[in-house]
Formats: structure tokens, C-alpha cells, sequence
């Protein structure tokens, strides 16, 4: 089956500076596709060169089997911008329409349907909007016209808690409907309860690739733990469990430990019993603390990408 996004050695500079780096992405059809990495890692980068936006500096680049500088490419997939540029003179509804209009869009009840499921007001004008509410106009125009593809630029940025269930909710039936999406995030919770795939990009460079399921079990996992007051804090003991790694006290002489655990946290759990503990939590995983770990760990002689594991979709 022809994947519906392809980058062969992708590589973009800008001036001196290499945005992104010999980047080999593939997203087959059906899936969900998480793009993550912190700030400036290169995925609106890369998503602009998806969309024609802008072209690499080398290699190619493939969406739905075509040049996407080709402007019937980009008809054809729902486009959500980092920065979307709205007509302030417009209302909600006007701006819909209008996008509508332009996709060709016929049948309006999967839009009306989502305007109601995102609580936006098509009356509202868009000018005094908030990034949030500027955010679910956006979505709703990408997902109204159930287009095969959808690439999101971080779009759960600015949504509240509720919203941001509402979004992944719809992105499970795009996916069930076999629409594919491709989303950017720098936060790994909320990709990994949608996403089939995920790429994990760190300066410009892929540093990991494979099925969401392994890359969690790859991630170090954060604990904080706070022992009772009186009791002795075993820090030598607990660096010298396996899977323990960056063991400290969170304060000097404080009871509070925070420690990174890789793997199952049976054995942390079974030591942590016998003594006495008044909090224990575990944030969920820095993205980039636990990508910079793995990283280094995997590459110690240089930057080449590894898969976490034999890639299914043949990207690396
Ligand atoms: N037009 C440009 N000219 C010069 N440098 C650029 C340009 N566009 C992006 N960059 C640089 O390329 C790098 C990658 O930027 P990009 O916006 O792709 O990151 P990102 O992963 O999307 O991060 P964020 O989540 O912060 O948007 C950054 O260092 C950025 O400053």
C-alpha cells in the first residue's frame, strides 16, 4: 500500500544553521502517527515541508503519493497550522464556509456535528477570539471534510482538559473511519493514548521510531517519594537498584527523593515496602529528559538515529 507520507533523507537548513537532518519518516494509511520532541526539535519544520509549504534543502519529500508543493495535494488533506491565520473579519461560521467552499465540501453535518462538539458559536466573530477557541476553529476545519489525512501542528495547544478529550475522541474515529493522522506534540501523555506510531525527533535528528507501546516501555519513568519524617532515606541503597538511575534528594537534608526508573517498578515498589513513605508519585515522563537519557545511552559515539525496535512501518 502506497504510504501516505514519505521523507527520504529530508534534510533543511536554513542558512548555516541544519533545521532538520537526513529525516526517513513513512505514515502508512489507518494509523495514528504521534510526531514528538521538545521545542525547536524540527517538527514544524518538517510539517510546513509536508504541506508544501516549504521545500528540504535535500532529499524528497511524498504526501499521497505526490509532490506536495502540488496544490491539489494539499486540498486534499485537513491542515492544522502552529500558527493559524484566521480572517478577523469573518465570523466562525463565515470562516467555516469558506473553507468548506474551498474543499468542496457538500455534506455539512459531520462539520455542524463537530461546531457542537467543540462548543464553538458560529456566530461568535473571529476577531477577540482566544488562542484556545481560535485552536477548535482550526480543528473543526480539518477534520469537517473527513479527509483521508490529517496533519496537526501541536493542536491540543491552549485547549483546556475537556477539550483535549473531545479532540483525542475524534481523533480515535477518524481513525476507525481509516482516515490517517499525523500530530506534533511535546508532550508524550497526550500523544500515546492516540497514537499507533510515534517519532521521536531531538535537533533535527530522529532519535527514536517504532510503535507507541515500546517507546513508553523505553522511557524512564520519574518518581517522587517522600519518606516519613524519622525515617533514614536509603539513598545509596536505592541507586544501587537496577533500573534506578539520577537518584537525589529533591532539597538538601529533606525527606523528598526523586529518582528515574527504567522498566517495570516492581523491584523499586518491593524495596520502597519496607520503609516508611508518605507520598509517592510519578509525573508523567519528561519527553525530552527521558529521550536526552536514552539517546545518549543508545549513541554514545554520535548522533545516528536507532529504531526502538525493528520499525513496522519501515521508518527509522
Ligand atoms: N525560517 C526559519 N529561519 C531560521 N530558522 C528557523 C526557521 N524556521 C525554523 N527555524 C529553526 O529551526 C529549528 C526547528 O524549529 P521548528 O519550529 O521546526 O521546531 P518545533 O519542533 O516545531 O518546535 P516548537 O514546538 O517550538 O514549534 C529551531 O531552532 C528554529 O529556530
Amino acid at each position: 500500500m502506497t504510504p501516505l507520507i514519505e521523507c527520504t533523507d529530508v534534510s533543511k537548513k536554513f542558512g548555516d544553521f541544519t533545521a532538520l537532518s537526513r529525516l526517513n519518516l513513512t505514515v502508512p494509511p489507518g494509523v495514528v502517527y504521534g510526531y514528538l520532541g521538545p521545542n525547536g526539535a524540527g517538527k514544524s519544520t518538517t510539517i510546513r515541508m509536508l504541506m508544501g509549504l516549504s521545500r528540504p534543502t535535500s532529499g524528497r519529500v511524498r504526501v499521497l503519493g505526490q509532490d506536495p508543493t502540488d496544490p491539489g495535494v494539499r486540498r486534499r488533506i485537513g491542515y492544522l497550522p502552529g500558527e493559524l491565520r484566521l480572517d478577523e473579519r469573518l465570523t466562525i461560521g463565515q470562516t467555516l464556509t469558506s473553507w468548506g467552499r474551498l474543499r468542496g465540501l457538500t455534506d455539512t453535518a459531520y462539520r455542524d456535528e463537530l461546531v457542537r462538539r467543540f462548543g464553538v458559536d458560529p456566530d461568535r466573530q473571529v476577531r477577540g477570539l482566544s488562542t484556545g477557541n481560535r485552536r477548535k476553529v482550526g480543528l473543526v476545519g480539518a477534520f469537517m471534510a473527513r479527509p483521508e489525512l490529517l496533519i496537526l501542528d501541536e493542536p491540543t495547544n491552549g485547549l483546556d482538559p475537556l477539550m483535549q478529550q473531545v479532540f483525542l475522541a475524534t481523533v480515535e474515529e477518524a481513525r476507525a473511519d481509516g482516515q490517517s493522522v499525523l500530530l506534533s506534540s511535546h508532550i508524550l501523555s497526550e500523544v500515546e493514548r492516540v497514537a499507533d506510531l510515534v517519532a521521536v525527533l531531538q535537533g533535527g535528528r530522529l532519535a527514536a521510531s517504532g510503535p507507541t507501546r515500546e517507546l513508553r516501555r523505553e522511557a524512564a519513568q520519574r518518581f517522587h517519594i517522600t519518606f516519613a519524617e524519622g525515617e533514614n532515606v536509603p539513598l545509596a541503597a536505592l541507586t544501587a537498584l537496577e533500573g534506578a538511575s539520577a537518584v537525589e534528594r529533591r532539597r538538601p537534608e529533606s525527606q523528598e527523593v526523586s529518582l528515574a526508573w527504567t522498566g517495570s517498578p516492581d523491584a523499586l515498589l518491593r524495596f520502597l515496602a519496607g520503609h516508611r513513605i508518605a507520598t509517592l508519585t510519578a509525573p508523567e515522563p519528561d519527553l525530552e529528559e527521558a529521550f536526552l537519557e536514552y539517546y545518549q545511552q543508545d549513541a554514545p559515539a554520535g548522533r545516528s538515529p536507532r529504531p526502538l525496535s525493528p520499525t513496522r512501518d519501515g521508518s527509522q
